[in-house]
């Protein structure tokens, strides 16, 4: 291909060994990233077969999903039989002579958080992981998607996988954000306005100015939900706001100063397949009402009629006001919102209250155990405790109904993560998907608010 091209053909060419009589292309694959839900799995399976890892220096894994996030934790885990998901991988990870950052590691943290932050994933780089979420890494300025466990056993034994090319889509954001606004209400707005199918298969690039004025911790959140937009991944362009974030990192090459690096960006002629334009600064605090992530609204509007089933489950009806709905529970975490950034604007709302006495169950998990680590440099845990949140250890937690533990039943919560499907976060939980700051707000109120009234 010659001409004016896209970022994301500016890598997938760099990438390209062949192109097989079907008119797919064999892709190189520079990073594989396991984690003990799906990666186990894969590892036993080659293993099985007897197919060796073809480099283990390009293969990394974590514990994340399943493992207790309690304080004092170690393999035990709340799920029954969820032991056997971190003693195998372990197991499987040493035979195979992978990195293995184990569930006392001080770089264990969830996948998608700890492979940035450690310099893993880099720009230009292809990395794969038996995860959908995956896609929070090329805010990088990677091509990093989710793959399936038998993709990852291909990717580790041949360092290619087979892939048609799957079409591009810009997302151009002009305008400059609002107080009070920030990535994941740009996320929910994306999916609200074109619905979870809007992505159609396509590789997204994140551009324009309101996407080059997020940090990089912003500019994953945004690219973390292009799997619930249907994507098959999202990208945007590395500048110097991610080689400063990159330097010193473990992984990372000592400088970014290279023409390689420079020119990791979509020719200004470049055409993608799809385009859409959002003026950034429409958007308002963005809340699910429903059990879709499409399924959001503004903080301050009212809950259209949806399907009959989403209004049953979650217990609201078309017309009432979103804002002022009780709930039970809040969860600050995940891979989309539990950075340090996050846990910072989330913390100095905090500062000085407390969170209603109705609320039952608030947790705070960081999205690494660096980040804990950082956090409590700071004293953001102490803020937190005070406000009436738990301080756990990171993991995925309960982003994700694995690890055991739950919610109490029927509970309403107000969730800084990415899903919000019937049962997500344990069976009959009613999620509510928004950003950290409209879950401390909620949680200080006892029931959904807008984090724009709470500012000083
Ligand atoms: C368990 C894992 C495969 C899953 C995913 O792929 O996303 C999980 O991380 C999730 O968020 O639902
Ligand atoms: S934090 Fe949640 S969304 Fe992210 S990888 Fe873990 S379970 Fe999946």
């Amino acid at each position: 291909m010659t001409g004016p091209r896209t970022l994301f053909d500016k890598i997938w060419q760099a990438h390209e060994v062949c192109v097989t009589p079907s008119g797919a292309s064999l892709i190189a694959i520079d990073r594989v990233f396991l984690h003990e839900r799906t990666g186990a799995a894969a590892l036993k399976s080659m293993a099985v077969a007897g197919r060796l890892v073809r480099d283990p220096a390009r293969v990394f894994t974590v514990m994340d999903h399943i493992v207790d996030t309690r304080p004092g934790r170690g393999d035990q885990t709340l799920m029954a039989g969820g032991q056997a998901f971190i003693t195998e991988t372990r197991e499987a990870a040493l035979a195979a002579g992978i990195t293995l950052f184990d569930v006392t590691d001080p770089d264990q943290g969830i996948t998608h958080v700890i492979s940035p932050e450690l310099g893993i994933v880099l720009p230009g780089v292809t990395l794969v992981a038996p995860d959908s979420h995956t896609c929070t890494q090329g805010a990088l300025g990677a091509l990093a998607w989710g793959i399936g466990s038998s993709e990852a056993e291909h990717a580790m034994a041949t360092g290619v996988l087979r892939l048609s090319h799957p079409g591009t889509m810009r997302v151009s954001w002009t305008g400059v954000l609002a107080p009070g606004v920030n990535a994941k209400d740009m996320a929910l707005h994306l999916i609200a306005s074109h619905g979870t199918a809007g992505g159609g298969g396509r590789e997204l690039e994140f551009a324009g100015i309101a996407v080059r004025a997020l940090d990089v911790e912003a500019r994953m959140t945004l690219c973390n939900m292009a799997t619930e937009f249907a994507a098959m991944s999202a990208i945007i362009a590395p500048d110097e706001t991610t080689f400063a974030w990159l330097a010193g990192r473990r992984y990372a090459p000592a400088s970014f100063d290279h023409p390689h690096w420079a020119g990791l960006v979509s020719d200004d002629e470049a055409r993608f397949d799809a385009e859409i334009a959002i003026d950034a600064s429409t958007i308002a605090p963005m809340v699910t009402w429903g059990t879709s992530p499409e399924q959001a609204i503004a903080v301050d509007g009212t809950v259209p009629q949806g399907p009959a089933r989403a209004h049953d489950y979650i217990g609201l009806a078309a017309g009432q006001a979103i804002k002022g709905v009780p709930i039970d529970a809040a969860f600050l975490g995940s891979c989309t919102n539990a950075r340090l950034s996050d846990l910072r604007r989330a913390a100095m709302l905090l500062k000085g209250r407390r969170i209603a006495p109705s609320i039952r169950k608030a947790l705070v998990v960081p999205g690494s155990s660096a980040v804990k680590r950082a956090a409590e440099a700071e004293g953001l845990h102490h803020l937190f405790e005070a406000a009436g949140f738990e301080w756990r250890e990171s993991g995925c937690s309960l982003c994700f109904y694995a690890g055991g533990e739950g919610f109490d039943p029927g509970s309403r919560t107000i969730s800084s993560t990415n899903r919000n499907f019937e049962g997500r976060q344990g069976p009959g939980i009613r999620t509510h998907i928004a950003s950290p700051e409209t879950v401390v707000a909620s949680a200080l109120a006892g029931a959904i608010a807008d984090p724009r009234e709470l500012a000083e």
